[in-house]
């Protein structure tokens, strides 16, 4: 009998979840279902589904595997009207919420219903919403922490790796605890530090007009994550409350040590402050594991005059190297544009800003 997925929530990460089972099990039956009509239109329209249900319960009926992709809020709401439905026997249940434990513990509703609640959460994604973001290759090389509880049985563990195997994620198991400190430190927090130099600047903007003018790379990389959605980042950070708190706690500590330093022009600890973090940031796993991001977007400075972007397009694809998206972002004081190119590979990516470069195209990471 043909297998059937259910996807909760067609947003970035559950229409790529739905285009890696269907890559690894083709015969698989894919339904779907999304608050935001629009959303589950374009995944029918982009064959990331095979079936807008019209209601969860539809969705989920005879579902082998129900995905929930939803903000961590949501997720836990939808586990309780799960626990009201008919189920599929045997069933796993699992979802790809940026936190684990109060999800982990609301499953809980679901004992008796003879299915499985594994939690899962792929440690990879971007500062992009909507299903059009969705790519079948997003998870690659990526961490996908599987959080098992009571419900998930060793055998389903297994299980659910072979329905997830098309994302080419590398599977680990922890504890939910000792997951969401970690995503703590290595995800949520860094989001509030993003944000706060957007405000910080923001607040600037009014005397300063300059500022944003001047906000360049640096400031560009480490707050790209700030242009992520609001509505996950505000669900995710009230669900780790206590660790954000704590970690918040650590990070004024640190800042006031180093506002010490400037206090005591030291400059041998400055020196060391640095020194020590960029030893330690050169050190970290590189790109494609997964603690960095899997999003291969490369920015070029164009100038702003006609034929630019077959130029670029061209010099590209006449070395065989594809892009898969190209947004125009911005002019800048009428002179530069920037294109945002995107790659399926950090191959990819590397090889186009070496031939862009030989055709004197300025580009950079962001
Ligand atoms: N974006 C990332 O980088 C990333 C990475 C890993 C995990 N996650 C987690 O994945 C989940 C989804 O995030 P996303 O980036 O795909 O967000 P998204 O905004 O792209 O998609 C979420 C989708 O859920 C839908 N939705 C909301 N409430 C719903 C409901 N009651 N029923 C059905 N659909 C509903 C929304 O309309 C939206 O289309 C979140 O829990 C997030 O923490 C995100
Ligand atoms: O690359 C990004 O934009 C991300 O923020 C991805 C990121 C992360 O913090 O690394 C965001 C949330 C997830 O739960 C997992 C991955």
């Amino acid at each position: 009998m043909q297998k059937k997925a259910a996807v909760i929530g067609l947003g970035l990460i559950g229409g790529s979840i739905a285009l890696a089972i269907k890559q690894e099990h083709p015969g698989v039956y894919i339904a779907g279902t999304d608050v935001d009509e629009a959303q589950t239109k374009l995944a029918v329209s982009l064959n990331v589904i095979d079936e807008a249900a019209p209601e969860l319960e539809k969705a989920v009926k005879d579902a082998d595997l129900v995905v929930l992709a939803t903000p961590v809020a949501t997720t836990e709401k939808l586990l309780v009207q799960l626990a009201g439905m008919a189920l599929k026997p045997g069933a796993i249940v699992t979802d790809v919420g940026s936190t684990k434990t109060s999800i982990c513990e609301q499953a809980d509703v679901l004992s008796g219903k003879n299915v499985h609640f594994i939690g899962g959460h792929p440690m990879a994604g971007s500062h992009k919403s909507g299903v059009h973001a969705a790519r079948v290759r997003l998870f690659e090389n990526a961490y996908y922490v599987l959080v098992p509880n009571g419900l998930g049985s060793s055998e389903k563990i297994g299980e659910i790796k072979d329905w997830l195997q098309g994302t080419q994620a590398k599977f680990i198991e922890l504890s939910y605890e000792q997951h969401d400190l970690l995503t703590g430190v290595i995800s949520h927090f860094p989001h509030i530090v993003a944000s706060a130099l957007v405000h910080q600047v923001k607040g600037m903007e009014d005397e300063q007009a300059w500022v944003t003018k001047l906000a360049a790379g640096g400031f560009r990389d480490i707050t790209r994550i700030a242009s992520a959605s609001p509505e996950m980042w505000t669900d995710i950070l009230l669900k780790n409350n206590d660790v954000m708190r704590q970690l918040m706690e650590d990070w004024k500590q640190q800042m006031s040590a180093i506002e010490q330093m400037l206090a005591a022009g030291d400059k041998e600890q400055i020196y060391q402050f640095f020194e020590h973090a960029k030893s330690y940031r050169d050190g970290l796993p590189a790109k494609k594991q997964g603690a960095i991001p899997s999003i291969y977007d490369l920015f070029v400075d164009v100038p702003d005059h006609p034929g630019v972007i077959s130029d670029v397009t061209g010099i590209l694809g006449r070395t065989g190297i594809s892009i898969i998206n190209i947004r125009i972002l911005e002019t800048r004081e009428d002179i530069m544009g920037v294109l945002q190119l995107t790659f399926r590979t950090e191959e990819d990516r590397r090889a186009g800003m070496q031939q862009l470069e030989k055709h004197d195209y300025e580009s950079y990471i962001g």
